[in-house]
């Protein structure tokens, strides 16, 4: 691919005509914000029913155990709203801190040791690791079934196949937040997502272009490009001028300004950086999105922060104990080591027939 091709995946909702492609969702005067955090309340509240539920009916609690690099601020702040989240729904949450020590293969001996144990359901290896570890490679060693991040080879393989393992978290985010805004119809529709990142941007575009079920995600049947840093930045205005979706999971604030987004698009901001408030020197959250601006022409607008951050969080929640109840039904792990390939053979067919069914 050379630094001009976009990667846009069309399909038979496609309309014919490329200038087609830009018919607006509706017109709405007045822009709505999705409060993040409201929605992480509610999907907070549905799992924490559900947990409750779950252990009534006599089961364990469930269990995350999340791996973090100790070094660095911004993961350990992450990984301890994801503990407190867990703590209020009543998973178990463990920390792993890693040091600079840990090589790929210790990393992957301590991951092989929870994907045999039974009281762990969910593994998350947050990102990013040290920058002498392998992350594909130590993602890689999470057995799909307890890969609630979804960030494997094989739950992404799973992904492009419509199989309804466990997808990222953030692309899940950006789903159940498209999948609340009611009254519009996306199929066929045109999303362009700033970004291609491996668990960020691909997979968000993979939820946004398929058709398939998958579980209770349903796909959404736009035609979906995708633009990310070889892009050309009059080409990528065009496109967003065109977008009914926009989805910008770029880590660059105020990449898009309010002239590259159509009147009545929905813009949903992934992007979070951190950075240094010159006036009072104080750490600030800032999306790829001109909000002030962006809000005068969007129908549906997310913040930074206060937008998919939180619903990452909850969308984690709900893939924990989505892995918890399939552990429970199908015996999967805590088979020795040696026998692995065989296990995961076996283990495969029978998460396989168990969710398909
Ligand atoms: N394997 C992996 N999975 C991840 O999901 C993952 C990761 N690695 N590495 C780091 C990023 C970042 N991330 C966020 C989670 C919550 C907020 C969040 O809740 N943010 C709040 C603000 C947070 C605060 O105030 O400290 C907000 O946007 O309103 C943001 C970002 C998950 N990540």
């Amino acid at each position: 691919m050379n630094g001009n091709t976009i990667l846009q995946v069309c399909h038979r909702f496609t309309p014919r005509l490329r200038s087609s492609f830009g018919h607006t969702v509706s017109c709405r005067k007045k822009c709505t914000v999705i409060d993040g955090k409201i929605v992480f309340e509610n999907v907070l509240n549905a799992v924490k029913k559900d947990v409750d539920a779950w252990v009534e009916q006599g089961n364990r609690r469930p269990c995350l155990t999340a791996l973090t690099a100790g070094y660095d601020p911004s993961s350990m702040s992450y990984v301890k709203i994801k503990k407190k989240a867990a703590k209020f729904v009543g998973i178990h949450c463990d920390i792993v801190e890693l040091t600079s020590g840990h090589n790929d293969d210790d990393i992957i001996r301590i991951i092989q040791r929870l994907n045999k144990s039974e009281s762990v359901d969910g593994i998350l290896v947050q990102l990013p690791l040290y920058p002498h570890n392998k992350e594909l490679v130590v993602c890689d060693a999470v057995h799909h079934s307890k890969d609630v991040d979804g960030t494997s080879s094989s739950s992404m393989g799973n992904l492009c196949n419509n199989k309804d393992f466990f997808a990222p978290c953030t692309s899940l985010a950006v789903h159940y937040i498209l999948d609340s805004i009611r009254g519009v119809d996306f199929c066929g529709k045109h999303a362009v997502v700033i970004g291609r990142s491996k668990h960020v941007g691909l997979p968000i575009a993979m939820l946004l272009h398929s058709s398939e079920r998958k579980g209770d995600i349903r796909g959404f049947n736009m035609t979906t490009s995708i633009a990310h840093r070889h892009t050309p930045s009059k080409l990528l205005s065009e496109l967003c001028e065109s977008a009914d979706v926009l989805v910008s999971a770029a880590g660059v604030p105020g990449l898009v300004k309010s002239d590259m987004v159509k009147a009545g698009a929905v813009v949903i901001d992934v992007g979070i950086t951190k950075v240094e408030d010159p006036k009072t020197g104080k750490c600030l959250f800032k999306g790829d999105v001109d909000f002030a601006e962006v809000k005068k022409k969007a129908m549906y607008l997310t913040s930074v922060p206060g937008g998919v951050g939180p619903v990452t969080v909850g969308m984690l929640m709900k893939n924990v104990l989505k892995a918890a109840k399939l552990h429970a039904t199908t015996r999967d792990v805590a088979t020795p080591l040696d026998d692995q390939e065989q296990s995961d053979k076996s283990n495969y067919t029978a998460f396989s027939n168990k969710i398909e069914n």
